[in-house]
């Protein structure tokens, strides 16, 4: 950039075009400018080297400019698309410079103007989107500890805000999942400087307030925001304002076609933390992949409207039972009726409306579009007619059915199958426009009179195989073959010589030509604006398209949700005001999916069960049933049915996750400091509605330390939070909290040998976890018996130690209570029994066999279980 500035200041020694060039850079410095040049889009200077290596192009220098050879790169326009994702995969934003100016009549280079902006997060366009994932651009205003959040997703219409507190900023990227973020420069929050999408930092004026509160009246056309639920003071309205103009410049100061503006409250949600979402992989798994998650497994939608509204639903579990059970309800109807297989196959027939209506709004809809918009509002109608009986399917029915005249204009307006592009006609469609019928009716008639000239001029000159006929270089041509040509009438001119033949042209055929392809010309032009006027025409029946979108996005999701609850023998779950949240035979949906034999299990807490310590090895399917908990209950408020035989749950308002250690390396921050920071977030926020997942806490770090720890943490839980919480810990002295606490009940999960093998019962059971259970697991996967050994006396060293050191009796008020004797093994038995002295050397051998059987025999058996 820096090189550039340079050259800019001298920008009177460069070329014209150079100049053209630079004064168009100059005003976007940090994106990379596509510089129109006949079929190329053209880079030069640092930004060629930049798209060079980004996009893998050949590097070349053009000539020279103030001295210097110029580094350019290309990409043909043609191909531009492929290209542009790649770059805006990359964070990276393009500025698009067309020429504009008639290139005949330009004296200098030909005009060109920066006609649109393409960046992470104002995509519209089908080729660069993903069907499945809204695209968002995020505005963040931070003030005093608040946070003003704004978020439009141009390829929907979708337009929010809402305000919150900075604390939560993490949670909300998660959620919203941002493709690109705008902030004031003067902006201090660090964790932006950590974020792997691109941040953009405008002028702090940008963010006004009341400019923005205009600026948006005007843009809505409404006399002030309080109808949209907007209040005064709201920080996020700066952001709202900045984001509309940013939006407008990229789209080359289009007004960009937006549903409304909606005020957003926390408290409509069940509340998910960032690492709650992450943790529970709701969409993407803790390794960044799109598979396995609930969302991939979910996701049977037809259309990409449903799957990104699938999506949102499982990012926003509702709180309000009211609304959780009219889509419970509706599904449980698909499912009753069955209807839903017919849904989804008349769903294959539609196409994605919700994001056509918004190219249709940026003027920028294709004509394959406008053609599959066209076929799909025929479908509504059937889709419509089959949803069952009730007023909440009565109400999609209706927004199902936007006004006939949309379809009628398109059908009349538009070719059964238009071309790719608008440039090639054949988009419009015959008795559309009487004008554009004379003009193609110029081109087609012309094929007859070509046919008669050749019969004619064959005639005339006695040559059987002349040819009249037309290509787009030599434009119209009588061939004759070398072997005719001295037969060819003196009106003949040559135009062209071929290998074995010349090709002519006639006054005749030269009129023919004129009137031709300037019928062609006028064809095109005159179906380019017919295309624009019929874009225009839809203008006004966006909303009602929006609407339609919607709705068939609702069903589309319903009817998904319905067909996936009865693949999965999933249940409708009961909601009630009381403590309780009572499952029955509960799976987890992804896991379930993974293997053969999923046990399911309970879960029952209650005003007497509020905390449930889990214990068992390793493996034992801890993780499994705490996450597996969590689902079941954001299912539920999403309004699904879910994997169990029976559900009850009560009133809930977050969800927290303390699971597995991973580092923060680019945060700086360690396991164990990362472990703190989630868990310190849900001691201080989570309540006695919340459901809380703490896994291991603790286990970063020393062991008494980590004991001492998870032992605070969860009488907090207990006593202070009074939170729905599983807590699956190794430390087993944890497990004596039962005896002082009435609502802390344990639970465990068991292994057991098989043939040389362990078996994870993978059931929960009541009760806490042989305590032996490290060591035996240990010596059933097969670890030298010398170690086992070893280990088992330090174990007994280690207990002995850590009550002789008094820890037990400072972290526990309740007596420890006294350990079983360990049992001998029958070989020691033997052992003992034996007068050593009295044995012959060989009777000595023969015994020291039998010991060995007999330790072959036992090694697999597990000392201490019960
Ligand atoms: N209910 C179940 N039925 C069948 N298999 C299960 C069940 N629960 C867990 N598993 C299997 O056991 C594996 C381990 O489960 P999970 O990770 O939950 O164990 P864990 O006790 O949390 O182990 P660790 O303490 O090592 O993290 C899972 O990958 C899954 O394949």
């Amino acid at each position: 950039m820096k090189r550039e500035k340079i050259k800019e200041n001298s920008a009177l020694s460069h070329t014209p075009m150079m100049q053209q060039y630079l004064a168009m850079k100059a005003e976007h410095p940090d994106k990379l400018l596509f510089y129109r040049m006949g079929d190329f889009y053209e880079l030069f200077f640092d930004d060629a080297v930049k798209a060079a290596k980004l996009l893998d192009i050949t590097l070349t220098t053009r000539g020279q400019s103030a001295g210097q050879p110029i580094k350019m790169a290309g990409v043909p326009h043609h191909a531009c698309e492929g290209y542009l994702a790649k770059l805006v995969k990359l964070g990276e934003s393009v500025a698009i410079a067309e020429q504009v100016g008639d290139p005949a009549l330009a004296k200098g280079p030909v005009e060109r103007k920066v006609v649109k902006v393409v960046t992470p997060g104002t995509l519209t366009d089908a080729a660069l989107l993903d069907d499945k994932r809204e695209n968002r651009l995020l505005a963040l205003v931070a003030h005093k500890g608040r946070l003003g959040l704004a978020w439009l997703s141009l390829a929907s219409g979708d337009f929010a805000l809402m305000d919150s507190d900075v604390e939560k900023l993490p949670s909300e990227l998660e959620r919203l999942r941002p493709a690109e973020v705008l902030v004031a420069d003067d902006t201090a929050l660090a964790l932006l400087d950590q974020l792997a999408i691109p941040v953009r930092r405008l002028a702090a004026w940008q963010f006004d307030p009341q400019a923005a509160a205009r600026n948006l009246a005007r843009h809505f056309d409404v006399h002030d925001l309080a109808g949209f639920g907007v209040v005064d003071g709201m920080l996020a309205l700066g952001g709202a304002g900045a984001l509309l103009e940013y939006v407008k410049t990229t789209q080359g100061g289009a007004s960009p076609a937006l549903a409304g503006l909606r005020v957003e409250h926390a408290s409509q949600y069940i509340e998910l933390d960032a690492a709650t979402r992450r943790n529970l992989e709701l969409t993407e798994t803790i390794r960044g992949e799109t598979a396995p998650t609930l969302f991939s497994l979910l996701d049977q939608c037809a259309t990409g409207m449903g799957s990104r509204l699938l999506h949102h639903w499982l990012h926003h579990p509702l709180r309000d039972h009211r609304a959780i059970l009219q889509r419970q309800s509706a599904i449980s109807a698909l499912i009753d009726s069955g209807g839903y297989v017919d849904l989804h196959r008349t769903l294959d027939e539609v196409a994605d409306i919700e994001r056509i209506a918004s190219r249709v709004a940026l003027r920028s809809a294709r004509p394959r579009d406008l053609s599959s918009l066209r076929d799909s509002l025929l479908r509504l109608p059937q889709l419509a007619a089959q949803l069952p009986e009730g007023e909440f399917f009565q109400g999609l029915a209706q927004a199902l059915a936007p006004d006939d005249a949309i379809h009628a204009l398109l059908a009349a307006a538009i070719l059964p199958e238009p071309s790719v592009v608008l440039r090639e006609g054949g988009v419009i469609a015959d008795g559309y426009s009487g004008e554009l019928d004379e003009l193609r009716a110029i081109q087609t008639h012309g094929g007859e009179f070509l046919a008669q000239m050749e019969q004619r001029e064959r005639e005339r000159t006695g040559i059987a195989t002349l040819r009249v006929e037309y290509n787009r270089v030599a434009g119209y041509f009588i061939e004759v073959t070398n072997s005719f040509v001295d037969q060819v009438p003196p009106d003949y001119r040559r135009r062209q010589t071929m290998k074995n033949a010349e090709r002519y042209i006639t006054p005749e055929l030269k009129q023919f030509e004129d009137k031709a392809l300037s019928a062609q010309e006028r064809a095109l032009a005159l179906e380019k604006q017919l295309y624009e006027q019929l874009l225009e025409q839809l203008q006004p029946h966006l909303p009602a398209l929006r609407l339609a979108a919607h709705a068939a996005a609702s069903v589309d999701v319903l009817a998904c949700l319905a067909e996936r609850a009865v693949m999965g023998r999933y249940v409708a779950p009961q909601f009630v005001d009381d403590t309780v949240i009572d499952i029955e035979a509960g799976r987890h949906p992804v896991v379930e999916a993974q293997i053969d034999d999923f046990i399911p299990n309970a879960l029952c807490f209650n005003l007497r069960r509020k905390l449930l310590l889990i214990t068992g090895p390793n493996m034992g399917g801890k993780s499994t049933y705490m996450r597996q908990a969590a689902l079941i209950v954001l299912l539920a408020h999403v309004g699904s049915l879910v994997p169990a035989t029976q559900a009850v749950i009560g009133r809930v308002d977050r969800i927290f996750t303390r699971i597995g250690a991973s580092d923060d390396l680019a945060g700086g921050r360690s396991t164990f400091m990362v472990e703190m920071t989630e868990t310190a977030n849900i001691l201080n926020n989570a309540t006695e509605h919340s459901l809380v997942l703490m896994d291991e806490v603790g286990r970063g770090t020393s062991t008494f330390d980590g004991l001492a720890l998870a032992w605070a943490i969860a009488r907090q839980l207990i006593e202070k939070n009074r939170a729905y919480t599983l807590f699956a810990t190794h430390y087993f002295e944890l497990t004596r909290l039962a005896q002082d606490y009435p609502n802390v009940v344990n639970v465990h999960l068991d292994a057991v040998e098989h043939k040389d093998k362990i078996v994870f019962l993978h059931a929960v059971q009541e009760g806490p976890a042989s305590q032996s259970y490290g060591v035996a697991v240990a010596q059933l996967a097969g670890v030298p018996r010398d170690v086992i050994r070893q280990a088992k006396r330090k174990l007994v060293e280690l207990e002995q130690g850590s009550i002789s050191n008094g820890l037990q009796g400072d972290l526990f008020a309740a007596p420890v209570p006294p350990e079983a004797e360990p049992v001998a093994h029958p070989a020691v038995e033997v052992l003992e029994a034996l007068d050593v002295d009295a044995l012959s050397p060989r009777q000595a051998l023969e015994k020291l066999y039998e010991l060995r059987s007999m330790t072959q025999v036992n090694r697999l058996s597990l000392p201490g279980k019960d």
